[in-house]
């Protein structure tokens, strides 16, 4: 059973995406934000009672974590980790704690806060160890996140389902980037796209993700690569999904933009607030066309549209 090495950041709100992505810097391959508001709004919206909803912390302050593997460099990395956060003057400063676990533990802690959630009009996002019944219109996703990112209680990835929702068209060829737990992938599928290519640089968030895909009967039309988004990215693309952060957003923008057909989607999330308008302008930069701009909490997500021929 491998032992990882759990780093939690507690950081105020405008830290969340920096700390985010210092913690993949050093190697954490992914980062799992909870927030304190977050949880209690879907406990509110769910049943409170069946979640055993945490006391916020005396702070109130998200918590970023990430894991890495116990092997040798950890001692650097974390040494590391704790220079950049002292660049960043945030106030109050990030603070960090840190404790070994196993995959178990990992995958467990989860499951607490994790019940069925309907999102948008048609999805419910369904953890595989809970029961529920559809009613006749809904599309079930049925997640088990196990170590990646993605059980749809997050508002980046519950954006992203809405604006599937409304964009994805019968046959579409979807690429969904940063694919994490596999969530919007499947989603995709279920909602009819003819093809999707899910991709993450994370081996351990393509095997969850294969998983998923399987455990949701969509394998035919849905294929996981392992890579960097960078190199994947096909011509003739309908539609694109990408929940990662906003300054890989913006690098992504010209080539989503190349990758699309005419009158083709890009759907992006994970963009912290104060960094929205800088996203904006890199997808206006690339020829795209903001067609919505959704906020939930601090978070940030845009469909733009490549020019139609
Ligand atoms: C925030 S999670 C999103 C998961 C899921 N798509 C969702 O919406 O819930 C971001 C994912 O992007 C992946 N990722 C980060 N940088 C990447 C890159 N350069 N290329 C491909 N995937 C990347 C991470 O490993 C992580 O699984």
């Amino acid at each position: 059973m491998v032992k990882w090495l759990e780093i939690s950041v507690r950081t105020p709100v405008e830290g969340v995406e920096r700390v985010s992505e210092i913690l993949l810097e050093i190697g954490t391959g992914g980062v799992a934000i909870e927030d304190p508001a977050v949880i209690l709004e879907y406990a509110a919206r769910t049943q409170p009672e069946e979640w055993g909803v945490p006391e916020p912390a005396a702070d109130g302050l998200p918590l970023v974590k990430g894991y890495l593997p116990l092997e040798e460099g950890l001692v650097r990395r974390v040494a590391e980790l704790v220079e950049s956060l002292d660049l960043l003057a945030l106030s109050p400063a990030p603070e960090v704690s840190t404790r070994e676990v196993m995959d178990e533990d990992w995958s467990n802690s989860w499951k607490a806060y994790y019940k069925p959630v309907q999102v948008g009009r048609r999805l419910v996002v369904k953890p595989s160890w809970e029961e529920y019944h559809a009613r006749g219109w809904e599309l079930v996703i049925e997640i088990d996140p196990g170590m990646a990112f993605g059980c749809g209680t997050h508002a980046t990835t519950s954006l992203c389902l809405g604006l599937l929702e409304k964009y994805i068209r019968p046959g579409m060829t979807v690429y969904d980037i940063g694919t994490g737990s596999g969530i919007l992938a499947v989603a995709a599928a279920l909602l009819g796209a003819g093809q999707v290519t899910a991709v993450d640089i994370d081996p351990v968030a393509c095997r969850t993700a294969g998983e998923n895909i399987e455990r949701n009967g969509v394998a035919d039309r849905v294929g996981v690569v392992q890579g960097d988004l960078m190199n994947l990215l096909g011509a003739g693309a309908d539609l694109i999904v990408a929940n990662i952060i906003a300054s890989v957003i913006t690098g992504l923008a010209p080539q989503a933009a190349g990758a699309l057909a005419p009158g083709g989607i890009f759907v992006a999330s994970g963009i912290i607030r104060e960094r929205a308008e800088e996203v904006v302008a890199a997808f206006t930069g690339a020829g795209l066309t903001v067609e919505e701009q959704l906020a939930e909490g601090p978070w940030v997500a845009l469909a733009g549209k490549k020019q139609e021929l």
